[in-house]
């Protein structure tokens, strides 16, 4: 008798069978005589650039991932920046919203609130438990700016965890991407026949944090050596798990964590050009952002860094930004506020509400400017006209997901700065010319990010992501522009480069978490505290080499296809 998977349906339906082997069918084919491995790459990149539609590209790979895995991730390593867009934002957006419909087969893994009481033997089911290092999980609550999605989600760990195997050289077989089914509010889900999830409302907080305990105990039984990377949770969500499980296993936040530590990267490069441009010092720049959601106010959290470590104090470093939701300014006299604004809001403003971008700009008289509202075309003419008019080199970076939501477009943005933006946003824009010259736009996207974050964190098998390690990860992604990318203002270094910075940030946040774990505050409990000496035999040898050592170290336990 072997265990067969009947996997992972989400209605909570028998998922274990014990059923003998079918036997396998006859091959239905042999390969010509002539097949070669290099041409079939060169037919598969045919076939891929055959289709015209982004979503029939994103289902092309999706079937040759399935087909032959190998071949879809040297394609994928050797045309980056070509697949990154595809596999991933802003292609996964439409997989995401259609997923019900083109949904082949089951990747990844489905847990729903039914099955609540036995998560934990569904999780050893899992095929390659002993070698499960990374998982993804989301709860479809808020995917990317498409909101509320339920268990059409799933692509987004599917994409996030192709981005680890690529980006990060993660073994396929260590990842497991999972979708939790909570139910969902979109209506029209719930009304559609095709759809994948349970047909019922979103469960109550209460319920959810009861799931949540249970998953998360149950997932740190099943596969010890994990790290789960929260993803796309609903705003408070987001907050609320982070802090709740952090202390007791390794997680981070993508959207929290990850996007912060992205924009802090870029913007110490753009901080550096606006300042030689402006003369002014760094100490005096100030950051106005569009959302404070978990991704706006995450970002808003880790940009405390920047100002840190230009010397100046937590408290002052807190003047130097402003949050804006869709009430306007956020200002402690404005009257009740959810939590996680209460931090930013401004004690200095006490007249009327300011609730118009421009004016707001008039004000605070920003040197950059952030979107993460999901607001698409929030940065109008008016907006960008008011940055230019008192930065030289003013900084604007539209973060909404996908590039349909962005804040404002590249080009739209050189035109009305007269070319003089420093620029990036969370969905590719292509290359611009402006007066005879090319600009590039930065991906402030968090992909830069969580591969190298969760290499290191892997590696060292921390038993837990503290801040500082995310700082690290940022702090060496902006250290890893080569010359010619600095040359080029680039923000970002280009996505050919993925490994390389990858494993560079991931030596990075290695040493952090070596320096972390001397720190008594880092056991912070029991188990955590198992888990850390746990890795103590691995770190004591990792401990005594040199930065490049380590780094060779890191490249060497990277997959290659
Ligand atoms: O997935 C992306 O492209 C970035 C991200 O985490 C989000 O927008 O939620
Ligand atoms: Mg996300």
């Amino acid at each position: 008798m072997t265990v067969i998977l009947t996997p992972y349906w989400s209605d909570g339906t028998q998922r274990l069978k014990a059923e003998p082997q079918p036997p396998q069918p006859p091959p239905r084919g042999h390969f010509p005589a002539a097949y070669d491995d290099a041409l079939h790459a060169a037919r598969c990149l045919a076939q891929l650039r055959s289709k015209d539609k982004p979503i029939e590209k994103y289902i092309y790979l999706s079937q040759l991932k399935h087909a032959n895995e190998n071949l879809f991730y040297r394609l994928c390593l050797a045309h980056m920046a070509e697949f990154t867009p595809i596999i991933y934002t802003p292609t996964v957006g439409d997989a995401c919203l259609q997923h019900s419909h083109i949904f082949r087969r089951p990747e990844g893994l489905y847990i729903s609130i039914k099955d609540k009481g036995k998560v934990g033997e569904i999780l050893n089911s899992w095929p390659h438990k002993s070698e499960a290092r990374i998982s993804v999980v989301t709860d479809g609550s808020r995917i990317l700016g498409l909101g509320d999605l339920g268990v059409n989600g799933m692509p987004i760990s599917i994409g996030k965890l192709s981005l680890y195997i690529a980006g990060a050289g993660i073994r396929p077989s260590s990842t497991i991407p999972i979708c939790l089914d909570l139910g969902t509010n979109n209506q029209e889900y719930l009304d559609d026949p095709l759809y994948l999830g349970l047909r019922q409302s979103r469960v109550s907080d209460e319920v959810m944090t009861e799931f949540m305990k249970e998953f998360m105990f149950a997932m740190s039984r099943a596969f010890p050596k994990l790290l789960v990377q929260f993803e796309d949770f609903s705003t408070e969500h987001a907050f609320y798990y982070l802090d709740s499980f952090r202390h007791r296993y390794p997680v981070f936040n993508d959207d929290v964590q990850g996007t912060g530590a992205v924009v802090l990267s870029g913007f110490l490069n753009a901080a550096k050009l606006s300042s030689g441009a402006s003369g002014q010092p760094l100490t005096s720049h100030r950051i106005l952002f569009l959302g404070a959601g978990s991704a706006g106010v995450g970002v808003a959290m880790q940009l405390l860094s920047f100002f840190k470590l230009q010397g100046l104090t937590q408290e002052e470093a807190r003047h130097h930004i402003y949050l804006v939701d869709s009430k306007g300014l956020i200002f402690d006299s404005r009257g009740p506020m959810a939590d996680h604004k209460k931090y930013f809001s401004r004690k200095d403003y006490n007249g009327p509400p300011l609730t118009n971008l421009t004016e707001i700009i008039e004000y605070v008289k920003p040197t950059a400017l952030f979107g993460l509202s999901t607001i698409k075309g929030a940065f109008n003419q008016d907006v960008i006209e008011a940055m230019a008019a008192h930065n030289a080199r003013p900084i604007i970076f539209p973060l909404s997901n996908p590039v349909r939501l962005s804040e404002c477009e590249f080009d739209d943005a050189l035109r009305w700065t007269n070319g003089r933006v420093l620029f990036a946003s969370g969905s590719p824009f292509p290359d611009a010319l402006w007066e005879g010259k090319v600009h590039y736009a930065g991906q402030g996207n968090n992909m830069y990010i969580f591969p190298g974050l969760g290499l290191g964190s892997i590696l060292c098998r921390a038993s837990a992501v503290t801040d500082a390690m995310v700082e690290a990860s940022s702090l060496g992604l902006a250290d890893s522009l080569d010359e010619d990318e600095r040359d080029s203002e680039l923000l970002y270094p280009r996505l050919n480069r993925i490994r390389e910075i990858s494993a560079y940030i991931a030596m990075r946040v290695i040493r952090k978490a070596q320096e972390e774990v001397r720190d008594p505050n880092y056991a912070y409990n029991i188990e955590a505290y198992r888990r850390a000496i746990q890795g103590v035999d691995r770190n004591s040898a990792l401990r005594s080499l040199g930065d490049a050592q380590l780094l060779t170290y890191v490249t060497s336990k990277m997959w290659n296809p």
